[in-house]
């Protein structure tokens, strides 16, 4: 910074800062996170400046938050009105502030009012709606969280005139069916699929020793459903995690969009869902968490794939590069003021907004639960809720009693959905659920089974949930601070994204105290509050399910165009890719494997750090161990 300015930086897109060990030997590491844009990364020589500067940008960034509560409560609509509003209040607030910071004097405002270029789908002044009504089939594998946003996304297909259907895990169809929505089954069992996950944590040694030897009958199955499944389809969305569909794309030439719920897109701006360890690792890293995952995904299941190409989609055997994945239109399915779009995905690549399935309409809470919720209220208490999901872990009697505790530690009153359970050692299941059974909740605590969270949350002061991407949009979307236990996959993003946008807690560990500690802070700061509030007041107004649909009609010719050109190429008989058929070598299409060995190693040492034993085995990911012997054997 002493030899003049490098980079001018928009105080309104600072989310946050952090402080971290430097990277050299006594000095002080500062983080600065940007909106939509890897991390900065700073280094003082002394702890009390780097301190200093964190606490005169902390001040700053809460000044301007502040600003923007009063703005919103003051009912300013237009953006102009706003915009001056903010610059006047800024100028005061700077006013006050000079005395004690040193601040640029450029206004703020201004410098963030760049005119944006005019992009919005919902208010397009071409058509691009496709003049026939359309078959679109929705392929998704997976839990609750990777069905229902499809449910709010085809009643807009329908409403829109199109024949939706949703192909997926049996177990689904019933309420797939009972929204007037096609459904078409897959095979898979989602509580087992979510076993391996927690289990060993994505993509970890365990992980891929398990999938390798117990799931390729499973991923037959999938190619031979799912295939069937898509007959007749006109277009096809598809969650990446459900491998086939992009094939099944090719053979039919249709349209194919991806479909997500966490990001799968390179960028520097994030790590890969699979890929956030506990510290910031600058855009480098990030970027290289995808290439990473992406390459051990492919090379895992490719000979699969092409044996299943060349018999029943009659195609030729592909590769990564072939498949051209990162240039199919993506629309992902999270508000992009919790995942701000980063800076360097092309425009094919949208952050809709989440696909909310409002349901508080037509629920009719028990009297019971009613009655709890007015006690807490007259009796001036927090009321806040804890809920899993339905996560597998190994000691869930433990987990009770944390949460009891930690409750009446933080004085609250809790509303507690007990979904989870030790599936995942059924030898042991009876006995842990018998010790379980007599654990009595206090009369601080009712529970619940389920209840649609768009009127749940509504009611409560805080939410504590495992970070899956539909319940993280609804407390946040609710306007609520969250706490977050991630227990594996995305789960770890969600919880960072919360905690480096100021509405909420990463919790790393569960235990009476941290949760006890995060509760009070989730019902008593008002700084989380009012962010929380604010970021609520954003997400309400935005319409993720629309704004897909009309994204989708945009991108209709460069979906197809790109699914016809694979079966071009493949016509025109161009092979310099080479088939790669054996499922456990890093020997690739490009040949690369020395590129993959250094951050495959990495990426195994991050998991080293991740583990904390906690109950869930928390591995986010460690990649490594299984690949790398293989690549030994290969070269032997
Ligand atoms: O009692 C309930 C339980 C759930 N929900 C809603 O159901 C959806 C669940 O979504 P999500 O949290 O995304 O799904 P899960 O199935 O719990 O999570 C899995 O799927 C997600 C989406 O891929 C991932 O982000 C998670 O890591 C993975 O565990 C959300 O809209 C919730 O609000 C309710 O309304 N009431
Ligand atoms: C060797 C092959 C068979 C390996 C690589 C395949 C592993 C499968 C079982 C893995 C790969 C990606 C995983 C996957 C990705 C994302 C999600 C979304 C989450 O909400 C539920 C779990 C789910 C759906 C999991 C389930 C298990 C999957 C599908």
């Amino acid at each position: 910074m002493v030899d003049g300015t490098k980079i001018i930086l928009p105080m309104r897109d600072i989310e946050t800062i952090n402080k971290e060990k430097g990277f050299r030997m006594g000095y002080h590491g500062l983080v600065v996170v940007i909106r939509g844009h890897e991390e900065l990364f700073f280094e003082f020589a002394k702890a009390e400046h780097r301190d200093e500067c964190a606490i005169s940008i902390l001040r700053i960034l809460e000044s301007t938050k502040y600003i923007e509560e009063e703005q919103s409560s003051d009912g300013v609509d237009s953006e102009d009105e706003a915009a001056k509003a903010e610059h006047d209040l800024l100028q005061a607030a700077r006013d006050t502030a000079e005395g004690d910071v040193n601040l640029p004097t450029t206004p703020v405002a201004e410098l963030d009012r760049i005119p944006l270029i005019f992009d919005d789908p919902l208010a397009s002044i071409v058509d691009f709606k496709p003049s026939e009504p359309l078959n679109i089939v929705c392929l998704t594998i997976g839990s609750r969280g990777d069905v229902q946003p499809y449910i709010s996304l085809c009643k807009e297909l329908i409403k829109e005139g199109h024949r939706p259907t949703i192909a997926t895990h049996a177990m689904f169809e019933d309420w797939v069916k009972k929204h007037g929505i096609g459904f078409a089954p897959v095979a898979g069992d989602p509580a087992e699929l979510m076993r391996i996950c927690v289990q060993h944590g994505m993509f970890s040694y365990g992980f891929l020793k398990e999938t390798n030897s117990t799931f390729r009958g499973w991923l037959d199955e999938l190619c031979d459903t799912a295939w069937k499944a898509c007959q007749g389809a006109d277009v096809l969305i598809e969650s990446p995690s459900a491998m086939v569909g992009i094939h099944i794309a090719e053979a039919l030439k249709i349209p194919y969009f991806r479909a997500f719920t966490m990001p799968w897109t390179r960028t520097r701006a994030y790590p890969h869902a699979f890929a956030v360890g506990p510290n910031k690792m600058g855009g480098a890293w990030n970027s290289m968490t995808y290439l990473t995952i992406d390459k051990v995904f492919w090379v895992a299941i490719a000979g699969q794939m092409n044996r299943w190409r060349r018999e029943q989609l009659k195609l030729r055997s592909t590769s990564q590069a072939r498949m051209q994945a990162n240039q199919r239109p993506f629309l992902y399915n999270f508000s992009p003021h919790v995942v701000p779009p980063p800076c360097d995905w092309p425009d094919w690549i949208r952050v809709t907004g989440y696909w909310f399935l409002d349901e508080a309409d037509k629920y009719e809470p028990p009297g019971d639960l009613r009655q709890f919720i007015e006690k807490a209220q007259a009796d001036k208490k927090k009321l806040v809720y804890i809920g899993f999901g339905s996560i597998v872990i190994q000691d869930p009697a433990a987990l009770t009693r944390t949460i009891i505790e930690a409750v009446q530690l933080a004085d609250v009153r809790c509303v507690l959905s007990k979904g989870w359970s030790d599936k995942w050692q059924s030898d042991k299941a009876t006995n842990k659920a018998a010790s379980e059974a007599e654990i009595p909740l206090p009369t601080e605590i009712f529970k619940i089974d389920a209840a649609p969270h768009d009127w749940l949350f509504k009611q409560m002061d805080a939410v504590v949930h495992h970070g899956g991407s539909g319940t993280t949009g609804a407390s946040l979307r609710a306007g609520k601070p969250t706490i977050i236990k991630p227990f594996f996959g995305d789960q770890f993003f969600f919880a960072t994204r919360v905690e480096d946008l100021g509405v909420g807690t990463y919790l790393k560990r569960i235990n009476t105290k941290m949760l006890g500690k995060a509760l009070w802070e989730a019902t008593n700061s008002e700084r989380m509050k009012v962010k929380a509030r604010i970021l609520g007041n954003k997400i309400r107004k935005e319409n993720g399910s629309q704004v897909a649909v009309q994204t989708m009609y945009r991108e209709l010719d460069r979906a197809k165009a790109l699914s016809c050109r694979q079966t071009k190429r493949a016509e025109e008989g161009e092979d310099h890719f080479g088939e790669v058929d054996a499922d456990w070598t890093l020997i690739d299409d490009e040949g690369d494997v020395q590129d993959l060995e250094l951050p495959l190693e990495a990426m195994s040492r991050m998991h080293e750090q991740v583990t904390d034993g906690s109950e869930a085995g928390a591995a986010t990911l460690a990649l490594g161990g299984m690949v790398m012997s293989s690549q030994q054997q290969h070269r032997a």
